[in-house]
């Protein structure tokens, strides 16, 4: 709730003139009934054409002021809804861009999409409702009991034991359903997370002709679902009945009375009909107060998952504003250990080494082995759980996040390009770089010729995630992209496993092009592509299995032996 607070406040004047507005329409709303009431005991009674007719156009005008009244509340309800709703999605994005990985690992990104969409438009719905329901329903409903004790006091006594029933009922389904409303959202989470890995995996669900399993995997959730959502459902359908029930008992016992208060002369039969009308105003309001009141469970159930997240604190701060100190490094790791949030064990352990500035160094191992752990510690994506990694002579956790983002760009190893155009891509690693920065880059990626055959050059369109790219394509995009940015230190995760070897070794003898000081980490799983660099970094299971050049680690470093002979003799073997 106190996440609102703020934008209740920006919102002041819609939050004070939609109710306002809707208090206006239940005060014609509760006039109506004596107008009808006196149009029958006294035009209808007395035969009063003129009486009939100047009471028919009051009632016309209390429809067209109540209509303006409920247009002009519909406005600003929606204006502070909406403008909330907009607030809080780009608190949440700005919220979620401040975690670390690491919280991004641990809450997953299913969820946070939930949060961020169907969460927040529920707040907004709730939001919106409220400021329009919230004081009209109860208003009218003691209005309407006021009215009527001012017809007839003992008949007024019906509706207050009336209301008091309604109110047991409303309250107690609702108390009932808003803990399942909770229940369901983390089932459509759960869901939510299913078709997102089945959407971008379809490739290779089709591949492996897995549809029907999936589709079976999809049904079970989406019947989990369902059978929540029913549940929840027949819970709130309960109330319809009840609440009707007791309506219509009372208009039975205000015709059973009232009737014979006609007879006597005590009432008019005109006073009945308004009565009648004011306990269906009692009804009408009661239910959409029992309906605002579930969708406000709804909202804050909503509210407190969006509040979860805007209460996460990053586990990694940026607060330093190191520049770096006077030295040849460029990267040195000192007996460093990483492991992931909730991992059994270290994904790297003991990690020791130097890389001069301007160096290539080349880092190599099985899968899993925690190349990309490693590179992924230099731009601080994680936190060290023993030893430090130092930037430029600093230790990394005295940079600001800017500075690491400036002096370090990477080509992830999966190719990841954004909708909107190559040239926007590409200005992603450096938003004011010219059309020959973007060139230059593109030819060192060996991308040019992907952009020079696209008909729009830098400004082809490209789809979510880049569909319209092939993945070596996409490959030479984000190498581009990363080079545009001109950092000092440049880390290509597996970045070329796409390029044919005839592009791949276009493209190392390209990177030779950089400024000499460019320090470069190249993670590979081919020998043949790191085998060039100043220092390979041999890691086995987590752990440095040796470090030295190409000819110094075919010497010494048995897995590093291993890994080269098996590809070496794999070629000699396509070969022959
Ligand atoms: N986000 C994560 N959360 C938990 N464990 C992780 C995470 N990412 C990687 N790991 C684990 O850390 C270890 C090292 O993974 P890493 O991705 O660094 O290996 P890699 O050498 O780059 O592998 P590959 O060549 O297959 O990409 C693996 O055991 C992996 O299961």
């Amino acid at each position: 709730m106190k996440y609102l607070i703020p934008y209740l406040k920006k919102y002041k004047k819609e939050r004070i003139l939609a109710p306002l507005f809707k208090m206006l329409e239940a005060c014609f709303d509760l006039i109506v009934p004596l107008i009808v009431a006196d149009l029958i005991d006294v035009g209808i009674a007395g035969r009063d054409t003129h009486y009939i007719l100047t009471h028919f156009g009051l009632l016309l005008m209390m429809a067209l002021l109540g209509l303006t009244c409920s247009f002009t509340a519909q406005y600003f309800a929606a204006r502070a809804a909406t403008g909330t709703s907009a607030g809080l999605r780009h608190e949440l994005l700005d919220k979620i861009q401040s975690l670390s990985l690491t919280e991004f690992d641990q809450t997953g990104a299913a969820t946070l999409i939930t949060r961020m969409t169907s969460d927040v438009n529920q707040v907004q719905n709730g939001l919106n409702m409220t400021l329009r329901l919230f004081m009209r329903s109860p208003f009218i409903v003691f209005g309407a009991m006021i009215m009527a004790f001012t017809i007839n006091a003992k008949i007024a006594l019906l509706f207050v034991a009336a209301i008091i029933v309604l109110f047991i009922i409303v309250f107690g389904v609702m108390k009932l359903t808003a803990p399942l409303y909770r229940h369901t959202q983390q089932k459509l989470d759960k869901i939510t997370e299913a078709t997102r890995e089945d959407l971008t995996g379809v490739r290779v669900i089709r591949a492996f002709g897995r549809e029907e399993t999936q589709i079976k995997n999809f049904a079970e959730r989406n019947s989990k679902l369902l059978h929540a959502q029913i549940y929840v459902g027949d819970m709130s359908a309960i109330m319809n009945p009840l609440t009707y029930v007791t309506i219509n008992a009372v208009i039975i016992a205000v015709l059973w009375f009232g009737s014979g208060m006609v007879e006597s002369g005590v009432l008019f039969s005109g006073d009945i009909i308004a009565l009648i009308n004011y306990i269906n105003q009692i009804l009408v309001e009661l239910v959409k107060l029992a309906n605002l009141i579930v969708i406000i469970s709804k909202s804050l159930a909503s509210m407190g998952r969006v509040g979860q997240v805007l209460d996460m604190e990053s586990s990694m701060t940026f607060e330093g504003n190191a520049k770096g100190t006077e030295t040849t490094e460029a990267v040195r790791f000192e007996h460093v250990d990483m492991r992931y949030a909730g991992a059994g064990a270290d994904s790297l352990t003991d990690i020791t080494f130097t890389a001069k500035k301007g160096q290539t160094i080349g880092i190599i191992g099985g899968t899993g082995s925690g190349k990309s752990s490693l590179v992924q510690l230099i731009l601080r994506f994680y936190d060290a759980a023993k030893g430090t990694v130092y930037l430029n002579g600093e230790p990394i956790q005295n940079w600001s996040q800017e500075a690491l983002r400036e002096k370090i760009a990477i080509v992830p190893q999966k190719a990841q390009l954004f909708t909107g155009t190559i040239r926007s891509n590409l200005l992603m690693g450096k938003a004011d770089a010219t059309e020959d920065e973007m060139w230059r880059a593109l030819e060192i990626a060996q991308a040019a010729e992907v952009v020079r055959g696209k008909a729009g050059g830098l400004d082809e369109p490209v789809e979510q995630g880049g569909a319209n790219f092939s993945g070596g394509q996409k490959q030479r995009l984000t190498i581009a992209r990363a080079l545009v940015a001109q950092a000092d230190i440049l880390i290509l995760d597996d970045s070329s496993s796409a390029l044919d070897y005839a592009t791949e070794a276009a493209l190392r003898k390209a990177l030779k092009t950089l400024p000499e000081e460019t320090t470069v980490f190249i993670v590979s799983q081919r020998a043949g592509t790191i085998a060039h660099a100043d220092q390979i970094l041999v890691l086995d299971d987590g752990q440095m299995a040796g470090i030295g050049t190409h000819e110094e680690l075919l010497a010494s470093c048995q897995v590093y032996r291993e890994i080269y002979e098996s590809q070496f003799e794999k070629k000699t073997e396509a070969r022959s």
